[in-house]
């Protein structure tokens, strides 16, 4: 009874939404104008919405109440009341494998998995058409990077509230999403909210750390910090160094001068560098007169591809002209950052794009281009891991 009023409110939300802003916002301020819906109501709407943006470009022309239902069986993990209530046949298989659950569908409802994400002609090498359509009917896991120093205590103290998780690596946990970060430790002093996949690209960082720890005064430039998570990333690894941070608008950089606070770092140089500009004087002349770097990271703004099993939304109103946009963008921004590279300096370039124009199109525009070589460049595929999937290449000069 209750589940039925849910699908109809669901379909009638993701009937509404057009891609204006973030689905959760839109979500919220649905709420806040109909309070008549309490918070188990809400959490259900929200979660068959949510199943239905799962299913991407698949299944458009099944009518909507058959197709919310069939994407609330294929994303849920395991038997759950509103599935019980509104397809009770299909509950007790809600925890097999997404293939076999496929198989019992209504035989008509065939061959959709492709098109949950239909740009498939355009992934980057080595990312599993299938497995990543399919990764996107679950929502991502919780990860936290513990900072240098408070592993035992945040191991401990998850072992005394008896919090389950899982440790990827020495520094990583894996979190159950509905976890609340801030009332058990002190964000961005103790840990810091960063993906799997995100984290991972340390190991990219690993490759050239031992040499900039080793050379006097080296120099490390986040030339797109937004809220810093790559500089954290790489000041824990290697403080002492001289960071700069810069991003195209001011409010971004107060923000992350105030995380940089809170992570007790205050050792840094930041300002505003809209790196698309034409000219470098248009730059301005804090860019102008920043010295010639070891190390830039440019980890640029992007499609954010690799991320949609977060915002699963983007998949049914993302446009595709876009991945051409990115990539001019993409070019401008590391085409100014690359002049600022010192001789014998290395390069970092990170997106969380699944798309080959946005990744392996550009690191080929470096080297081409701006005579970079090319000394590593993989897939973080979290596609596999429950995490975001990112691109990542370290190259030098
Ligand atoms: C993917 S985010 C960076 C994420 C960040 N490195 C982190 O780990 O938290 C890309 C950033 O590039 C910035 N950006 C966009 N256009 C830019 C431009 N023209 N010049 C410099 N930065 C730009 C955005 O404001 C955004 O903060």
């Amino acid at each position: 009874m209750f589940a039925k009023a849910h699908l109809q409110a669901a379909i009638k939300l993701v009937t509404g939404y057009k891609g204006e802003m973030p689905f959760v916002h839109y979500l919220k301020q649905y709420f806040s104008t109909n309070k008549k819906h309490g918070s188990r109501d809400r959490k259900q709407i929200a979660q068959l919405c949510y199943c239905w943006f799962r299913l991407g470009h698949s299944l458009n022309n099944v009518p909507g109440e058959e197709r919310m239902i069939i994407a609330l069986f294929l994303c849920s993990e395991c038997p759950n009341p509103l599935l019980a209530s509104l397809h009770p046949e299909w509950n007790e298989s809600a925890g097999l494998p997404v293939e076999e659950k496929i198989s019992l569908l209504p035989p008509d409802i065939f061959n959709f998995p492709l098109t949950i994400f239909p740009w498939i002609s355009q992934l980057s090498e080595g990312i599993d058409p299938l497995k990543f359509s399919f990764s996107h009917l679950q929502q991502p896991d919780l990860f936290l990077r513990i900072r240098p120093g408070y592993r035992d205590a945040i191991l401990r103290k998850l072992n005394k509230i008896g919090q389950a998780y899982t440790l990827e690596g020495d520094l990583c946990l894996r979190l159950p999403n509905g976890f609340k970060v801030e009332d058990q430790f002190v964000l961005n002093r103790e840990v810091v909210v960063q993906d799997l996949s995100s984290q991972r690209v340390g190991d990219l960082i690993d490759l050239v750390s031992p040499g900039l720890r080793a050379m006097e005064d080296a120099r490390v430039w986040d030339c797109c910090a937004a809220s810093g998570g790559k500089t954290l990333l790489a000041f824990d690894r290697m403080p002492g160094l001289n960071f700069t941070v810069t991003d195209i608008r001011n409010s971004i950089l107060q923000n992350l001068f105030q995380r940089f606070r809170q992570a007790g770092i205050y050792s840094y140089d930041g300002f505003v560098a809209d790196l698309s500009k034409e000219s470098l004087s248009e730059i301005g002349e804090s860019f102008l007169n920043l010295p010639l770097q070891n190390l830039i990271i440019a980890d640029v703004p992007c499609s954010g591809s690799g991320t949609w099993s977060r915002t699963p939304e983007q998949l049914c109103f993302f446009k595709e002209s876009a991945v051409t946009d990115y990539s001019e963008l993409q070019k401008k921004i590391i085409s100014n950052a690359v002049r600022k590279l010192a001789p014998g300096g290395h390069f970092l370039y990170i997106t969380c794009s699944v798309f080959h124009a946005e990744n392996e199109a550009n690191v080929e525009f470096l080297t081409r281009q701006h005579g970079l070589k090319l000394m590593e460049s993989r897939i973080i595929k979290g596609y596999t891991q429950k995490a975001d999937t990112m691109f990542a290449a370290m190259l030098h000069n």
